[in-house]
């Protein structure tokens, strides 16, 4: 564990002490974004515009803040967790396997990175149960794509996340500045040797080339029909963010969407992603289960998403903060920060159980948002 003297109390606190102490490349590659990072800020400060209308007087000793509904048919602790990112091991030494421990150990949920440094089958078996969602990037290699769907779904995951918000990588210019780069002792868990995806070669963005690439042609006529005729794991789609594409990945048949502008590494000045949750929860109209990510650091955050009806959060940077600040431990201790968080959030809005937080206990004040 990194040395540091002050209580963490917040996740503000875990950023503020591991950050300094984190190598300048990783620190850059965890905490950039797309461009002038406008979207990633506003991912965060947007929350703000949202005032919670606290009710009072209703015995709110006993709270419940396990999710609306269960996910995959179970019940986690709390609506809340760990969003998929790649390299864990730049953290700590235990990659993806400690964050799996502490999901387990918190019984949080977890997706995982196409792109982690632990395999998907030591992920698996350290998270169990936790271990549900496998993001998936789709290479211009199907076969290879193919090929890790099969194995993951082999190994027990739910279901895929496929990223659709990344056809390139967003132009993050820190990652160009420094010319980011995944340490050498470090690898690709999920693919054997010869096939590992050249991540370096990516960073320029559009114009990069990698071994194995995204394939930026993905698109839904083609795409999820493709991804169902090589699987019986659900579907999800991370990075829809309009009612338009809620519709066609609906008709397309997804199982369920994940509101996501990538923490604001890919477009910048999208609308942050609290804003284009209520548009799409609209749109799904109690359809699909929607999910969100982007920005969320309070249990203030988690409520206010869960009132504009999101079903489930999650948690991306935060992750990483934990991980560097003591591997599993540092992850439990930043869901602790995040579940008392919520439930104070829940008594002092005297909500006893997420069910009641609804869009009645919210207002939004400041610029309003209006399509051209
Ligand atoms: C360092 C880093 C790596 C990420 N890697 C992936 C990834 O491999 N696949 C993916 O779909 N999203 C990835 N994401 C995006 C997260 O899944 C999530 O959408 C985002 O971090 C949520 O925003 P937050 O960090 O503000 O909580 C990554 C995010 C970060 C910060
Ligand atoms: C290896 C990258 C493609 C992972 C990613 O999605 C990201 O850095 O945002």
């Amino acid at each position: 564990m990194a040395n540091f003297t002050n209580p963490i109390v917040s996740l503000a606190d875990m950023e503020a002490v591991t950050m300094p102490q984190t190598d300048g490349m990783a620190r850059d590659y965890w905490q950039g974004g797309a461009n002038e990072l406008i979207t990633l800020k506003e991912n965060s400060s947007a929350f703000d515009y949202y005032k919670i209308r606290a009710r009072c007087m209703r015995n709110v000793e006993n709270v419940d803040m396990t999710p609306r509904k269960p996910l995959f048919g179970k019940k986690y602790s709390i609506p809340v967790g760990v969003a998929p990112s790649a390299f864990h091991q730049m953290a700590h030494s235990d990659g993806e396997v400690g964050t799996a421990r502490a999901c387990k150990s918190q019984n949080w949920a977890m997706g995982l990175s196409s792109y982690s440094n632990r395999s998907y089958q030591e992920v698996k078996d350290a998270g169990e149960d936790s271990a549900v969602f496998f993001q998936l990037y789709v290479f211009k290699k199907r076969n290879i794509t193919e090929d890790l769907v099969r194995r993951v779904e082999k190994a027990g995951y739910k279901a895929l996340a496929l990223t659709v918000d990344t056809p390139y990588l967003g132009r993050r210019y820190s990652e160009i500045r420094n010319k980011f780069c995944l340490p050498s002792y470090l690898g690709y868990g999920n693919f054997p040797e010869k096939e590992a995806p050249d991540f370096e070669a990516a960073v320029g963005g559009m114009t990069g080339s990698t071994n194995n690439e995204i394939d930026p042609s993905i698109c839904w006529e083609e795409t999820i029909p493709w991804l169902r005729s090589i699987t019986n794991m659900e579907i999800w789609v991370k990075g829809v963010v309009t009612e338009e594409d809620t519709e066609l990945a609906i008709q397309a048949g997804v199982d369920g969407i994940w509101v996501s502008n990538h923490g604001g590494r890919q477009l910048d000045s999208g609308l942050a992603t609290i804003d284009a949750l209520p548009e799409v929860v609209k749109a799904a109209g109690g359809r699909v289960p929607v999910h969100v990510d982007g920005g969320i650091r309070r249990g203030g955050d988690v409520f206010k998403a869960l009132a504009l009806g999101a079903d489930f959060v999650w948690l991306g940077r935060p992750v990483l903060w934990g991980l560097k600040y003591d591997g599993q431990a540092g992850v439990e201790k930043m869901m602790g920060i995040v579940t008392e968080d919520f439930k104070s959030t829940m008594a002092l809005a005297g909500c006893h159980s997420v069910d009641e937080i609804n869009p009645k206990t919210l207002v939004r004040i400041g610029p309003s948002i209006s399509k051209l």
